[in-house]
């Protein structure tokens, strides 16, 4: 297997690469009878496209996607769903300097290493333009979730380089071009982007997500736990090199006391678990972090290697993201939906609808 497709019961397999004619998926598993429309989609894919502010790539592209399959007459009728996006805005030229050169940090050499050849055009497969195919899936897995379990998945950039988020208002996550919740960072972070990209150098970012709604009993106890399938997809997304659960790496520094998230009658006092124990859905919100490296294509010339070994100076040329956690929410919000789609039909499959044992209320703490 060529490691394409993701999920067990809810299934999404992409293909296409950057500058080829178009990129596509196959969404299996969805049980029929899902109202879903190509609009419906399209809103979630204009969240991520590119080329849509001055702090993202700007390559143009209307990523307008298409259903071939799979939906009649607006429903969906259990069928594959094959969704369909044509490439506009290649410009694969720009790219025929560095064919045989490696970019440090991105992901020519490892293809190269392991196929003994790429397509240089864009990133190839490798470019996260593919993960607009993941949006498109995600959107139907989002409306699901709404639909049978009320379940909400929402993102937000917690973090720009040094720019801490600290105030989380859901209201302004789309009112400027960063999916930035506090108003009063975005001034800070035009100006950060401006003088970032003036010197022609990109930087990392931190992503938080949350999912609302999500019934107690999600997921299985021991290898497809709900964090490790989680993890699993964030991890899949291009540029991640962190995944945290909840609390995350800041449960080092806690002391079970502090940490343990205690209950009252009320419902849980605090989130520090993420929604998850055990591997199963505590009923709390399911709160997920990830880290995004700076992008590696710049235009400072950097010192590597061609494909044949020869040293070099690296400038790349092409449209490139100077930050690319920027346009990373959707797509994490999409892998978040897709995860639970999965675990609610197993659930399912395994358990009926059936709620079993005591329900806690989630709490103030979410
Ligand atoms: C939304 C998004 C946009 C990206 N845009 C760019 C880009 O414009 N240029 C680039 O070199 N890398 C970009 N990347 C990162 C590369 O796709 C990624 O570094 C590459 O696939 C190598 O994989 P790895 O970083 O996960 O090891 C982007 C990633 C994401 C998630
Ligand atoms: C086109 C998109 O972003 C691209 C992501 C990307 C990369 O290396 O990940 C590199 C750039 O494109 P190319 O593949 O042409 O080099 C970005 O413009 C998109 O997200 O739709």
């Amino acid at each position: 297997m060529s490691g394409n497709t993701f999920g067990k019961l809810f299934c999404v397999t992409t293909f296409g690469e950057s500058h080829g004619p178009a990129l596509g998926c196959i969404v299996d598993g969805c049980p029929p009878g899902l109202e879903i429309s190509a609009e419906e989609i399209q809103l979630e894919l204009d969240r991520r496209k590119p080329g849509t502010s001055r702090y993202t790539t700007q390559r143009r592209e209307a990523d307008e996607v298409k259903i071939l399959s799979g939906v009649f007459e607006g429903k969906t009728t259990g069928t594959p769903i094959g969704l369909l996006i044509e490439n506009t805005d290649q410009r694969s030229k720009d790219y025929a300097n560095i064919a045989e050169q490696i970019r440090p940090a991105h992901a020519d050499y490892t293809y190269w290493a392991k196929y003994g050849l790429r397509d240089y055009r864009g990133g190839g497969r490798s470019s996260a333009r593919e993960t607009a195919m993941r949006v498109a899936a995600g959107a139907i897995a989002k409306k699901w979730l709404k639909q049978q379990l009320g379940i909400e998945v929402r993102g937000y950039l917690s973090q720009l380089g040094p720019i801490k988020v600290e105030k989380l208002d859901w209201s302004q996550v789309s009112e400027n071009p960063f999916f930035c919740p506090d108003a009063d960072k975005v001034p800070e972070m035009e100006e950060y982007m401006q003088a970032l990209i003036k010197e022609g150098d990109s930087i990392g970012a931190r992503i938080s997500v949350h999912a609302s709604g999500v019934p107690a009993g999600l997921g299985e106890p021991i290898f497809d736990r709900l964090d490790a399938d989680l993890a699993h997809a964030l991890m899949s997304i291009n540029a991640v090199k962190g995944v945290e659960i909840g609390a995350g790496f800041a449960s080092v520094e806690q002391k079970g006391t502090e940490h343990r998230d205690e209950i009252t009658v009320e419902g849980f006092q605090s989130n520090n678990a993420g929604g998850v124990l055990g591997g199963i859905s505590s009923g709390q919100e399911l709160i997920a972090h990830i880290a995004l490296k700076p992008t590696s294509s710049l235009r400072i010339p950097g010192r590597s290697l061609d494909i044949n070994g020869n040293p070099i100076e690296v400038v790349t040329t092409g449209r490139h993201d100077p930050c690319v956690g920027i346009r990373a929410t959707p797509i994490a919000e999409a892998m978040m939906a897709l995860v639970l789609m999965d675990h609610v039909l197993r659930q399912r499959g395994q358990n009926g609808d059936v709620a079993f044992g005591l329900r806690i209320p989630a709490g103030d703490a979410g």
